[in-house]
Protein backbone atom coordinates (compact mmCIF):
# COMPACT_ATOMS: atom_id res chain seq x y z
CA UNK A 1 0.00 0.00 0.00
CA UNK A 2 2.91 2.35 0.86
CA UNK A 3 4.01 2.05 -2.79
CA UNK A 4 0.51 3.52 -4.07
CA UNK A 5 0.11 6.36 -1.72
CA UNK A 6 3.64 7.51 -2.67
CA UNK A 7 2.70 7.02 -6.27
CA UNK A 8 -0.78 9.14 -5.77
CA UNK A 9 0.95 12.12 -3.63
CA UNK A 10 3.64 12.23 -6.88
CA UNK A 11 0.72 12.59 -9.05
CA UNK A 12 -1.83 14.43 -6.99
CA UNK A 13 -2.17 18.14 -6.33
CA UNK A 14 -0.66 19.32 -2.68
CA UNK A 15 -4.30 20.64 -1.49
CA UNK A 16 -6.04 17.60 -2.49
CA UNK A 17 -3.32 14.78 -1.77
CA UNK A 18 -3.80 16.27 1.56
CA UNK A 19 -7.46 16.71 1.76
CA UNK A 20 -7.73 12.63 0.69
CA UNK A 21 -4.36 11.32 2.79
CA UNK A 22 -5.34 13.45 6.10
CA UNK A 23 -7.53 13.08 8.87
CA UNK A 24 -8.52 15.51 12.11
CA UNK A 25 -6.52 17.30 14.61
CA UNK A 26 -2.97 15.53 15.57
CA UNK A 27 -4.55 12.16 13.63
CA UNK A 28 -4.16 10.01 16.36
CA UNK A 29 -6.93 7.73 15.47
CA UNK A 30 -6.18 7.85 11.46
CA UNK A 31 -2.80 6.44 12.84
CA UNK A 32 -4.31 3.93 15.43
CA UNK A 33 -6.39 2.48 12.63
CA UNK A 34 -3.80 0.78 10.66
CA UNK A 35 -1.47 0.55 14.16
CA UNK A 36 -4.15 -2.10 15.16
CA UNK A 37 -4.02 -4.25 12.66
CA UNK A 38 -0.23 -4.17 13.03
CA UNK A 39 -0.47 -5.11 16.12
CA UNK A 40 -2.60 -8.49 15.30
CA UNK A 41 -1.22 -11.73 14.77
CA UNK A 42 -2.50 -14.58 13.64
CA UNK A 43 -2.30 -17.78 15.11
CA UNK A 44 -3.08 -20.38 12.07
CA UNK A 45 -4.97 -23.80 11.91
CA UNK A 46 -3.07 -26.36 10.27
CA UNK A 47 -4.21 -29.99 8.07
CA UNK A 48 -7.80 -28.62 7.78
CA UNK A 49 -7.88 -29.66 4.15
CA UNK A 50 -8.82 -26.37 2.80
CA UNK A 51 -8.91 -27.11 -0.66
CA UNK A 52 -9.74 -24.61 -3.06
CA UNK A 53 -11.34 -21.29 -0.82
CA UNK A 54 -14.13 -19.52 -1.58
CA UNK A 55 -14.61 -15.93 -1.42
CA UNK A 56 -18.11 -15.15 -1.70
CA UNK A 57 -20.29 -13.07 0.44
CA UNK A 58 -23.76 -11.84 0.54
CA UNK A 59 -24.84 -8.82 1.83
CA UNK A 60 -29.09 -7.79 1.82
CA UNK A 61 -29.36 -9.89 -1.49
CA UNK A 62 -26.43 -9.06 -3.21
CA UNK A 63 -23.79 -11.50 -3.54
CA UNK A 64 -19.96 -10.16 -3.57
CA UNK A 65 -17.35 -12.05 -5.45
CA UNK A 66 -15.38 -11.37 -2.09
CA UNK A 67 -16.24 -9.53 1.15
CA UNK A 68 -14.42 -6.19 0.41
CA UNK A 69 -16.06 -3.00 -0.42
CA UNK A 70 -14.97 0.67 -1.53
CA UNK A 71 -16.44 3.03 0.99
CA UNK A 72 -17.70 5.92 0.60
CA UNK A 73 -15.35 9.10 -0.53
CA UNK A 74 -15.93 11.97 -1.60
CA UNK A 75 -14.47 13.84 -5.05
CA UNK A 76 -13.27 11.33 -7.05
CA UNK A 77 -12.90 13.37 -10.18
CA UNK A 78 -10.04 15.36 -8.36
CA UNK A 79 -8.46 12.52 -8.25
CA UNK A 80 -8.47 11.26 -11.97
CA UNK A 81 -10.96 12.72 -14.62
CA UNK A 82 -13.22 8.99 -14.68
CA UNK A 83 -14.06 10.26 -11.43
CA UNK A 84 -16.80 7.74 -9.65
CA UNK A 85 -17.45 6.05 -12.89
CA UNK A 86 -13.38 5.13 -12.95
CA UNK A 87 -13.84 3.20 -9.79
CA UNK A 88 -17.66 1.98 -10.02
CA UNK A 89 -16.48 0.53 -13.41
CA UNK A 90 -13.01 -1.27 -10.70
CA UNK A 91 -16.50 -2.53 -8.79
CA UNK A 92 -18.17 -4.36 -11.26
CA UNK A 93 -15.10 -5.66 -12.38
CA UNK A 94 -14.50 -7.20 -9.72
CA UNK A 95 -18.05 -8.08 -8.23
CA UNK A 96 -18.12 -5.82 -5.62
CA UNK A 97 -19.97 -2.91 -4.12
CA UNK A 98 -19.45 0.42 -4.20
CA UNK A 99 -21.00 2.79 -1.58
CA UNK A 100 -21.04 6.24 -3.44
CA UNK A 101 -20.63 8.96 -1.54
CA UNK A 102 -23.15 11.73 -1.05
CA UNK A 103 -19.96 14.36 -2.01
CA UNK A 104 -19.29 12.03 -5.06
CA UNK A 105 -18.41 14.48 -7.88
CA UNK A 106 -20.42 12.90 -11.06
CA UNK A 107 -24.16 12.27 -11.06
CA UNK A 108 -25.63 8.63 -9.62
CA UNK A 109 -27.23 7.74 -12.94
CA UNK A 110 -23.87 8.22 -14.46
CA UNK A 111 -22.15 5.96 -12.16
CA UNK A 112 -24.53 3.55 -11.80
CA UNK A 113 -24.59 2.86 -15.97
CA UNK A 114 -20.83 0.90 -15.10
CA UNK A 115 -23.30 -1.73 -13.67
CA UNK A 116 -22.00 -2.09 -10.52
CA UNK A 117 -24.12 -2.95 -7.53
CA UNK A 118 -24.43 0.65 -5.44
CA UNK A 119 -25.04 1.40 -2.31
CA UNK A 120 -25.84 5.47 -1.55
CA UNK A 121 -23.80 7.22 1.24
CA UNK A 122 -26.60 9.78 3.25
CA UNK A 123 -25.17 12.40 5.28
CA UNK A 124 -28.94 12.68 7.19
CA UNK A 125 -30.16 16.17 6.37
CA UNK A 126 -32.32 18.04 7.93
CA UNK A 127 -34.46 19.37 5.40
CA UNK A 128 -36.90 16.27 5.40
CA UNK A 129 -38.56 17.07 1.93
CA UNK A 130 -34.87 17.52 0.47
CA UNK A 131 -33.86 14.29 1.99
CA UNK A 132 -36.36 11.92 0.87
CA UNK A 133 -35.63 13.91 -2.89
CA UNK A 134 -32.00 12.15 -2.51
CA UNK A 135 -33.15 8.98 -1.06
CA UNK A 136 -35.92 9.03 -4.13
CA UNK A 137 -33.30 9.49 -6.67
CA UNK A 138 -30.82 6.96 -5.36
CA UNK A 139 -33.73 4.44 -5.17
CA UNK A 140 -34.60 5.21 -8.61
CA UNK A 141 -30.72 5.40 -9.98
CA UNK A 142 -30.79 1.46 -8.40
CA UNK A 143 -28.87 1.72 -5.53
CA UNK A 144 -29.46 -1.27 -3.40
CA UNK A 145 -28.80 -0.05 0.45
CA UNK A 146 -29.28 3.26 1.82
CA UNK A 147 -25.66 4.10 3.98
CA UNK A 148 -26.49 6.24 6.97
CA UNK A 149 -23.43 8.35 7.98
CA UNK A 150 -23.97 9.22 11.66
CA UNK A 151 -20.52 10.10 12.95
CA UNK A 152 -20.84 13.53 11.66
CA UNK A 153 -22.91 15.71 13.70
CA UNK A 154 -20.34 18.26 13.15
CA UNK A 155 -17.22 18.23 10.06
CA UNK A 156 -13.88 17.27 11.53
CA UNK A 157 -11.21 19.81 12.45
CA UNK A 158 -8.63 19.09 9.63
CA UNK A 159 -5.65 20.75 10.06
CA UNK A 160 -3.94 20.03 6.59
CA UNK A 161 -7.31 21.66 5.01
CA UNK A 162 -7.27 24.74 6.87
CA UNK A 163 -3.61 25.75 6.26
CA UNK A 164 -4.12 25.17 3.08
CA UNK A 165 -7.96 27.45 2.47
CA UNK A 166 -9.36 23.94 0.93
CA UNK A 167 -12.96 24.40 2.07
CA UNK A 168 -15.41 24.23 -1.15
CA UNK A 169 -14.29 22.56 -4.53
CA UNK A 170 -12.89 24.28 -7.08
CA UNK A 171 -14.86 25.44 -9.90
CA UNK A 172 -16.11 22.81 -12.74
CA UNK A 173 -16.69 20.29 -10.09
CA UNK A 174 -20.18 19.94 -7.84
CA UNK A 175 -21.52 17.47 -5.81
CA UNK A 176 -23.88 16.37 -8.03
CA UNK A 177 -26.17 14.43 -6.12
CA UNK A 178 -26.81 17.10 -3.41
CA UNK A 179 -29.26 18.81 -6.30
CA UNK A 180 -32.87 19.92 -5.18
CA UNK A 181 -36.07 19.72 -7.26
CA UNK A 182 -35.21 22.47 -8.72
CA UNK A 183 -31.54 21.95 -10.05
CA UNK A 184 -29.52 23.32 -7.70
CA UNK A 185 -26.93 22.17 -5.35
CA UNK A 186 -26.94 22.50 -1.73
CA UNK A 187 -24.36 22.09 0.62
CA UNK A 188 -24.14 18.92 2.53
CA UNK A 189 -25.96 20.04 5.87
CA UNK A 190 -24.47 18.70 9.15
CA UNK A 191 -26.46 19.24 11.97
CA UNK A 192 -25.79 18.16 15.73
CA UNK A 193 -29.43 18.13 16.88
CA UNK A 194 -29.98 14.77 14.50
CA UNK A 195 -31.15 11.80 17.00
CA UNK A 196 -32.56 8.45 16.84
CA UNK A 197 -35.74 10.31 15.36
CA UNK A 198 -34.40 10.87 11.99
CA UNK A 199 -33.61 7.22 11.63
CA UNK A 200 -36.75 6.22 12.18
CA UNK A 201 -37.65 9.08 9.56
CA UNK A 202 -35.29 7.91 7.20
CA UNK A 203 -36.50 4.32 7.42
CA UNK A 204 -40.47 5.21 7.09
CA UNK A 205 -39.07 6.98 3.92
CA UNK A 206 -37.62 4.04 2.17
CA UNK A 207 -37.82 0.42 1.70
CA UNK A 208 -34.15 -0.16 0.78
CA UNK A 209 -31.89 -1.92 3.80
CA UNK A 210 -30.38 0.84 6.40
CA UNK A 211 -26.56 0.62 7.54
CA UNK A 212 -25.75 3.28 9.95
CA UNK A 213 -22.35 4.24 9.54
CA UNK A 214 -19.47 5.39 12.22
CA UNK A 215 -21.50 3.53 15.01
CA UNK A 216 -18.20 2.65 17.80
CA UNK A 217 -19.94 1.53 21.16
CA UNK A 218 -21.63 -1.66 21.58
CA UNK A 219 -24.77 0.78 22.86
CA UNK A 220 -25.26 2.38 20.10
CA UNK A 221 -25.23 -1.46 18.14
CA UNK A 222 -28.28 -2.25 20.17
CA UNK A 223 -30.57 0.78 19.50
CA UNK A 224 -29.60 0.51 15.54
CA UNK A 225 -30.91 -3.23 16.12
CA UNK A 226 -34.11 -1.63 18.52
CA UNK A 227 -34.78 1.07 15.78
CA UNK A 228 -34.75 -1.09 12.59
CA UNK A 229 -31.64 -0.76 10.81
CA UNK A 230 -29.91 -3.71 9.08
CA UNK A 231 -25.99 -3.50 8.92
CA UNK A 232 -23.82 -1.63 10.91
CA UNK A 233 -20.19 0.00 9.96
CA UNK A 234 -18.08 0.48 12.55
CA UNK A 235 -15.95 2.96 11.32
CA UNK A 236 -14.35 6.22 12.78
CA UNK A 237 -14.33 7.85 9.38
CA UNK A 238 -10.96 6.90 8.48
CA UNK A 239 -9.57 9.39 11.54
CA UNK A 240 -11.34 12.21 9.67
CA UNK A 241 -13.68 13.28 12.88
CA UNK A 242 -12.91 12.60 16.06
CA UNK A 243 -9.51 12.32 16.65
CA UNK A 244 -9.18 9.99 19.66
CA UNK A 245 -11.44 8.12 18.78
CA UNK A 246 -11.02 4.56 18.96
CA UNK A 247 -9.38 2.56 16.00
CA UNK A 248 -11.61 0.71 14.53
CA UNK A 249 -10.29 -2.64 14.80
CA UNK A 250 -10.33 -1.99 18.34
CA UNK A 251 -13.86 -1.06 18.52
CA UNK A 252 -15.42 -4.42 16.40
CA UNK A 253 -15.42 -7.12 19.37
CA UNK A 254 -17.53 -5.39 21.84
CA UNK A 255 -20.38 -3.68 18.68
CA UNK A 256 -20.60 -7.28 17.23
CA UNK A 257 -20.97 -8.89 20.35
CA UNK A 258 -23.68 -6.42 21.07
CA UNK A 259 -25.45 -7.38 18.00
CA UNK A 260 -27.05 -10.13 15.67
CA UNK A 261 -26.69 -7.65 12.76
CA UNK A 262 -24.18 -7.45 10.04
CA UNK A 263 -21.23 -6.02 11.19
CA UNK A 264 -18.97 -4.01 8.58
CA UNK A 265 -15.78 -2.29 9.50
CA UNK A 266 -13.60 0.84 7.91
CA UNK A 267 -10.45 2.09 8.54
CA UNK A 268 -7.30 1.02 7.74
CA UNK A 269 -7.76 -1.80 5.92
CA UNK A 270 -4.60 -2.13 3.48
CA UNK A 271 -3.94 -6.18 2.85
CA UNK A 272 -5.69 -9.56 3.04
CA UNK A 273 -4.25 -9.85 6.20
CA UNK A 274 -6.01 -7.04 7.26
CA UNK A 275 -9.66 -8.40 5.95
CA UNK A 276 -8.88 -11.85 7.85
CA UNK A 277 -7.86 -9.99 11.00
CA UNK A 278 -11.59 -8.20 10.89
CA UNK A 279 -13.51 -11.25 9.64
CA UNK A 280 -12.15 -12.94 12.30
CA UNK A 281 -12.62 -10.37 14.86
CA UNK A 282 -16.44 -10.27 14.09
CA UNK A 283 -16.76 -8.29 10.46
CA UNK A 284 -18.87 -9.59 7.69
CA UNK A 285 -17.13 -7.49 5.52
CA UNK A 286 -14.82 -4.70 5.10
CA UNK A 287 -14.32 -1.63 3.10
CA UNK A 288 -11.79 0.50 1.54
CA UNK A 289 -11.52 4.09 1.93
CA UNK A 290 -8.10 5.79 0.94
CA UNK A 291 -6.25 3.05 -1.24
CA UNK A 292 -8.90 2.75 -3.30
CA UNK A 293 -8.98 6.87 -4.18
CA UNK A 294 -4.89 6.98 -4.67
CA UNK A 295 -5.24 3.80 -7.05
CA UNK A 296 -7.64 5.29 -8.45
CA UNK A 297 -5.25 8.70 -8.70
CA UNK A 298 -2.70 6.46 -10.15
CA UNK A 299 -4.43 4.38 -12.31
CA UNK A 300 -7.81 4.98 -13.36
CA UNK A 301 -10.19 1.99 -13.03
CA UNK A 302 -8.05 0.07 -13.82
CA UNK A 303 -5.72 1.01 -10.86
CA UNK A 304 -8.72 0.13 -8.96
CA UNK A 305 -9.46 -2.96 -10.30
CA UNK A 306 -5.85 -3.91 -9.70
CA UNK A 307 -6.23 -2.97 -6.32
CA UNK A 308 -9.18 -5.13 -5.56
CA UNK A 309 -7.75 -7.78 -7.48
CA UNK A 310 -4.50 -7.60 -5.67
CA UNK A 311 -6.68 -7.99 -1.67
CA UNK A 312 -8.80 -10.86 -3.73
CA UNK A 313 -5.28 -12.93 -4.28
CA UNK A 314 -3.68 -11.99 -0.62
CA UNK A 315 -6.98 -13.05 1.07
CA UNK A 316 -7.27 -16.17 -0.78
CA UNK A 317 -3.36 -16.87 0.26
CA UNK A 318 -3.84 -16.12 4.02
CA UNK A 319 -7.33 -17.89 3.98
CA UNK A 320 -4.98 -21.30 3.02
CA UNK A 321 -2.10 -20.17 5.22
CA UNK A 322 -4.59 -19.54 8.32
CA UNK A 323 -6.64 -22.90 7.65
CA UNK A 324 -9.34 -21.31 6.32
CA UNK A 325 -11.72 -22.23 3.66
CA UNK A 326 -14.46 -19.56 3.41
CA UNK A 327 -15.04 -15.75 5.37
CA UNK A 328 -17.36 -17.84 7.58
CA UNK A 329 -14.74 -20.03 8.86
CA UNK A 330 -13.00 -17.33 10.25
CA UNK A 331 -13.57 -17.02 14.12
CA UNK A 332 -11.63 -14.66 17.16
CA UNK A 333 -9.29 -17.86 18.59
CA UNK A 334 -7.25 -17.26 14.85
CA UNK A 335 -6.17 -13.66 16.04
CA UNK A 336 -4.23 -12.65 19.20
C1 LIG B 1 -11.04 11.56 1.06
C2 LIG B 1 -12.10 10.91 1.90
C3 LIG B 1 -13.42 11.28 1.73
C4 LIG B 1 -14.42 10.67 2.48
N1 LIG B 1 -15.71 11.01 2.23
C5 LIG B 1 -16.68 10.38 2.93
C6 LIG B 1 -18.04 10.66 2.66
O1 LIG B 1 -18.36 11.45 1.79
N2 LIG B 1 -18.97 10.02 3.40
C7 LIG B 1 -18.64 9.12 4.38
O2 LIG B 1 -19.52 8.56 5.02
N3 LIG B 1 -17.36 8.81 4.63
C8 LIG B 1 -16.38 9.42 3.94
N4 LIG B 1 -15.08 9.10 4.18
C9 LIG B 1 -14.76 8.03 5.16
C10 LIG B 1 -14.67 6.67 4.47
O3 LIG B 1 -15.93 6.22 4.07
C11 LIG B 1 -14.08 5.59 5.39
O4 LIG B 1 -14.77 5.58 6.59
C12 LIG B 1 -12.60 5.74 5.67
O5 LIG B 1 -11.91 6.36 4.59
C13 LIG B 1 -12.01 4.37 5.91
O6 LIG B 1 -10.68 4.45 6.25
P1 LIG B 1 -9.46 4.17 5.24
O7 LIG B 1 -9.35 5.37 4.40
O8 LIG B 1 -8.35 4.00 6.23
O9 LIG B 1 -9.71 2.88 4.47
C14 LIG B 1 -14.07 9.70 3.45
C15 LIG B 1 -12.75 9.33 3.61
C16 LIG B 1 -11.76 9.91 2.85
C17 LIG B 1 -10.33 9.47 3.04
C1 LIG C 1 -17.39 16.45 1.65
C2 LIG C 1 -17.18 15.75 2.96
C3 LIG C 1 -18.42 15.83 3.77
C4 LIG C 1 -16.72 14.35 2.72
C5 LIG C 1 -16.24 13.62 3.92
O1 LIG C 1 -16.96 12.93 4.57
C6 LIG C 1 -14.85 13.66 4.30
O2 LIG C 1 -14.08 14.44 3.73
O3 LIG C 1 -14.47 12.92 5.21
Amino acid sequence: MTATADRAQAVLDPVYWDYFAGGAGDERTLRANEEAYARRRIVPRVLRGVGERDLRTTLFGTELTLPVLIAPTAFHRLAHPEGEAGTAAAAAGAGTVMVVSSAATQPIEEIAATGAALWFQLYPQPDAAFQEHLIRRAERAGCRALVVTVDSPVFGLRDRDSRHGFTELPAGYACENMRDAAGRVRDIAMDAALSWDHVDRIRAATDLPILLKGVLHPGDAELAAAHGVAGLIVSNHGGRQLDGAIAALDALPAVAAATALPVLVDGGVRRGTDVLVALALGATAVLIGRPVVYALATGGRRGVRELLETVRTELDHVLALAGARRPADLTPDLVA
